[in-house]
């Protein structure tokens, strides 16, 4: 009987050649910030003194702008900085926790309702969200000079360092994990897939220059409230609140995404948290449809919050997500155990799922999830400890990934 599992996803080997180096090395070099390298660091007299003048004139540009629109004022606690990280936000003075750095009047917004509501919202009606956004930036971008925006978009990086850029060689580098396959899986389909990119972090534009830490534990930086836009005028504003109190001269902070896996990190932003928390394995289960039992495994995932196929995150050193146990088993289920699926059992089941049924059943699961490892492990080049003695440290994010369907070895 062919086995009902399938696990995803496999690290394609179309792009790997001979590898010529055997060490994970993240963020080798330094984001492309062309606003910060081509910049001549001649002010011009519009601009305000009170901006650190080793930032790039289009930066510094892009400040006034907000002076002038009414956006920044003396009163703004927060001017760009050159960081660590690029370019950032800095605290001119000391800040509470919870408190207000920046407010972005509506207008400003960019936004899913600012494209309805724009030229183009016409035919971007029906399209995602973040399409709809991406192809607003587009157009706008295309306008030049004559942009609303177009200060904003001087100051936006040209790339970041996400695994998406690298080159051949740069990937073979992190060959065998799905870290590698999820990039060549996005290139391949020039797509971003699971809705990667939060439409607030498209939106409005202040919040371009904010970096992200790993001290911020809340994505609660956004808030929109009602409030004064102007001289006499009220409007919807974005508020950015920082999380975290800071002393002047220290930066600004958010909170990027909670469940992004580091290689979710790497993929969508270009860098990865150094803690091992991130680190993990999203396993991906899937009902099959010529199971037999389809139907009624369908349904059952289904009452319980999931469906024909299942997302899995394996954290490193932490416990198995709670459904992941229950919902292998129902995937497995067959033979003597089917009585099981009878709907007269629909709303105990998951509850016996939770424990072993059978000795054959956990048994099935065992071996799939065993040579499903190996075969993810195969893929790698290097072993572990070519990896820590090479690097000096281990790249954790580097988990197997594998393919099945599972052909069980006999009896
Ligand atoms: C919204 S931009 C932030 C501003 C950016 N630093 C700049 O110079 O324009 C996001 C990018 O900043 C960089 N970044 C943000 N937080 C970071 C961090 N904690 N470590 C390394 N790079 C970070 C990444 O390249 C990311 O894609």
């Amino acid at each position: 009987m062919a086995s009902p599992f399938t696990i995803y996803p496999s690290a394609p080997s179309s792009m790997l050649k001979t590898p010529t180096k055997t060490h994970f090395s993240f963020l080798k070099t330094k984001p492309t910030y062309n606003h910060i390298k081509k910049t001549s660091f001649v002010l011009n007299s519009v601009l305000s003194t009170e901006t650190d003048p080793n930032i790039p004139q289009t930066v510094q540009r892009f400040w006034q702008w907000m002076k002038d629109e009414g956006v920044v004022s003396s009163k703004t606690p927060v001017k760009p900085g050159v960081v660590p990280e690029g370019l950032g936000l800095v605290a001119t003075r000391g800040i509470g926790r919870n408190e207000v750095v920046l407010e972005v009047p509506k207008k400003f917004w960019i936004n899913p309702d600012a494209v309805a509501s724009s030229e183009i919202g016409s035919i971007c009606s029906g399209l995602k969200p973040w399409i709809s956004v991406a192809l607003f930036l587009l157009k706008e971008r295309f306008k030049g000079e004559e942009s609303k925006w177009k200060y904003y978009f001087d100051v936006l990086p040209e790339g970041t360092n996400s695994t998406i850029y690298w080159s051949e060689e740069e990937l073979l580098e992190i060959q065998g994990t799905q870290l590698l396959s999820t990039t060549l899986g996005v290139k391949e389909s020039r797509a971003f897939s699971r809705l990667r990119i939060k439409i607030s972090s498209l939106s409005p534009f202040g919040f371009a220059q904010i970096n992200h830490s790993a001290k911020v534990t809340s994505e609660d930086h956004a808030h929109e409230v009602r409030g004064p836009a102007g001289l006499f005028s009220w409007d919807y504003l974005f508020q950015l609140r920082s999380l975290l109190s800071l002393k002047a001269g220290e930066q600004v902070y958010i909170q990027y995404d909670l469940n992004k896996s580091n290689a979710d990190m790497a993929l969508d932003y270009g860098f990865i948290e150094p803690s091992s928390d991130r680190d993990a394995f999203t396993l991906t289960l899937e009902i099959s449809e010529s199971d037999e039992f389809f139907g009624d495994k369908l349904d059952i995932a289904e009452s319980n919050g999931l469906g024909e196929s299942a997302y899995f995150d394996i954290k490193y050193g932490q416990s198995l997500p709670t459904a992941m146990l229950p919902y292998l088993r129902l995937v497995a289920l067959g033979g003597s155990d089917a009585f099981l699926l009878e709907s007269i059992f629909r709303n105990s089941i998951w509850g016996f799922l939770e424990l072993p049924v059978s000795r054959a059943n956990e048994e099935l699961i065992c071996r799939v999830v065993r040579n499903a490892c190996k075969s993810a492990l195969s893929g790698y080049h290097t072993t572990i400890e070519e990896v820590t003695s090479s690097s000096g440290s281990l790249n954790r994010t580097a988990l197997p990934s594998a393919k099945l369907p599972y052909e069980p070895d006999g009896p």
